[in-house]
């Protein structure tokens, strides 16, 4: 008889009576006692079934609501103040299906380190958030904190221009003004401060993230930067690659008298933990802390030399935060309160009984009209859907992240 793990019953009695002689618990007890111990809540996070529901709620829902966006066009001739002002609600919808997995789904800490002092301006006014580019979840914590000071419908990001085309987020991007780049400076120039412009009257508060190292961190990347900072006369990084400057000083120049400050955030989790999105799904829970310094716009150099000098030495305090880190554990500064809502635990549930009542109407219909062709029409039609949110959770990976900052590249 085949034991399910693929040995041999014999030989796992075999090892169960060794264990048992030394005194040791076998692994058959510990394996049962660790199913006892799990709640009933991770069992149900570990299967299958429960991350392809989770899918297809984030998937139908937000194809629903791209469409409810797309029928937001004729609003805004009339009233752009106004359709901006649904979309961020709209943009919400989305975006928050993330958070609630993050924070109530797999109930992940974020704990925030910043000056008590300013955390009252955090969600009050317009800022430009600076974010070290290293985990594959640091957008939903960056989400999350967006949440817990209301401004995650209208938050705004410089993004790299091939997520534009990842359905539901993407095309969510698109009404919530996002502004894309092609990581070409020479087209970057232009289109960027176009966009950026536009902000200048957005009617809501909002946080704009630019990601200054480019690209995620990997090994190769940081070695190839740290050729470049030493070409370039700069300081050796440890924790960061060398940050571009272009982005930052145009986002600058463009938002200066819109933007009151820049958060200087650093993200770094417990424990060496590399955090994942499946991960996440399965119900795995992290901790992430967050370093955040606010530094008023006023006092950032205005040429662009000037301007990524200072961003340059921002990256090597930066660095020294995160050494600090590693060290200690901790950043500097006290922790304060930023706990999560519920505001998005709602709206997914409110989500998820909207897109799947239906499917079980769906489903039930489908059975009992006992049609073959129907039946393997709407298997493939599953088959298509999972392979897309299986590419989109990929997005996120940095085992798939892309060639760019693998070799040095000059736009001057
Ligand atoms: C209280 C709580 C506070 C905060 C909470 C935290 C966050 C919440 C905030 C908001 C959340 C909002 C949304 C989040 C949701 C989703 C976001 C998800 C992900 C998207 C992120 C991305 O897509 S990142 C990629 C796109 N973004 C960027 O690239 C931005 C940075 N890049 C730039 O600025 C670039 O300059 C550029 C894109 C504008 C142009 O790029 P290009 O390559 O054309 O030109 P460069 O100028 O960069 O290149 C030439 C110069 O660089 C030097 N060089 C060459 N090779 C390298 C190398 N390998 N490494 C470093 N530098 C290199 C070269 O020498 C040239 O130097 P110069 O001195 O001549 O400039
Ligand atoms: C809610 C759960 C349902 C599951 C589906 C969620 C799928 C979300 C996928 C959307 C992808 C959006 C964000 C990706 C963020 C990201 O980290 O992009 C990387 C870029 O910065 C840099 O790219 P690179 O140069 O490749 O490192």
């Amino acid at each position: 008889m085949l034991h399910p793990l693929g040995g041999s019953c014999q030989a796992v009695t075999r090892e169960c009576r060794l264990r048992e002689e030394s005194g040791e618990p076998s692994a058959e007890i510990e394996r049962s006692q660790k199913r006892r111990e799990m709640g009933l809540g991770e069992c149900l996070k570990s299967k299958v079934l429960c991350h392809v529901l989770i899918g297809y709620v984030f998937l139908a829902s937000g194809l629903l609501v791209n469409l409810l966006q797309l029928c937001t066009l004729p609003v805004w001739w009339l009233n752009k103040s106004l359709a901006r002002r649904i979309n961020c609600r709209l943009g919400y919808c989305i975006s928050s299906q993330s958070v609630a997995i993050l924070d109530w789904w797999s109930g992940t800490e974020c704990t925030l380190y910043t000056d008590p002092k300013m955390h009252p301006l955090y969600g009050n006014e317009n800022s430009i958030v600076v974010l070290n580019h290293q985990f594959e979840i640091d957008f939903m914590c960056g989400w999350s904190f967006c949440d817990r000071f209301g401004v995650l419908g209208s938050a705004k990001v410089l993004v790299k221009k091939e997520l534009a085309y990842v359905p539901v987020i993407g095309w969510m991007w698109y009404f919530l003004e996002i502004v894309f780049c092609k990581r070409k400076w020479e087209e970057d120039r232009i289109t960027v401060s176009q966009s950026l412009q536009k902000l200048r009257d957005y009617p809501e508060n909002f946080w704009f993230l630019v990601f200054c190292e480019g690209t995620r961190f990997t090994a190769k990347k940081h070695q190839i930067s740290m050729e470049v900072a030493e070409k370039k006369g700069l300081p050796k990084l440890k924790h960061h690659l060398l940050p571009r400057t272009k982005g930052f000083w145009v986002t600058i120049q463009n938002l200066r008298g819109t933007a009151a400050a820049v958060y200087d955030s650093t993200l770094n989790f417990r424990n060496n933990e590399s955090p994942s999105l499946s991960g996440i799904l399965s119900g795995k829970k992290y901790h992430a802390d967050l370093y955040v310094r606010r530094i008023p716009l006023e006092s950032i150099p205005e040429g662009e030399a000037e301007c990524a000098a200072w961003l340059h030495k921002l990256y090597q305090e930066k660095d020294g935060f995160q050494e600090q880190y590693i060290q200690t554990g901790r950043y500097p500064g006290p922790i304060v309160s930023a706990p999560r809502r519920l505001g998005p635990l709602i709206n997914w549930l409110c989500w998820s009984a909207l897109v799947l009542f239906p499917l079980g109407a769906f489903l039930v219909s489908l059975l009992s009209s006992g049609s073959t062709l129907t039946i393997l029409a709407s298997l493939a039609f599953c088959y298509g859907a999972s392979l897309l949110i299986r590419w989109m959770i990929g997005q996120t990976e940095i085992s798939r992240s892309s060639g760019y900052g693998n070799k040095v590249n000059s736009s001057s």
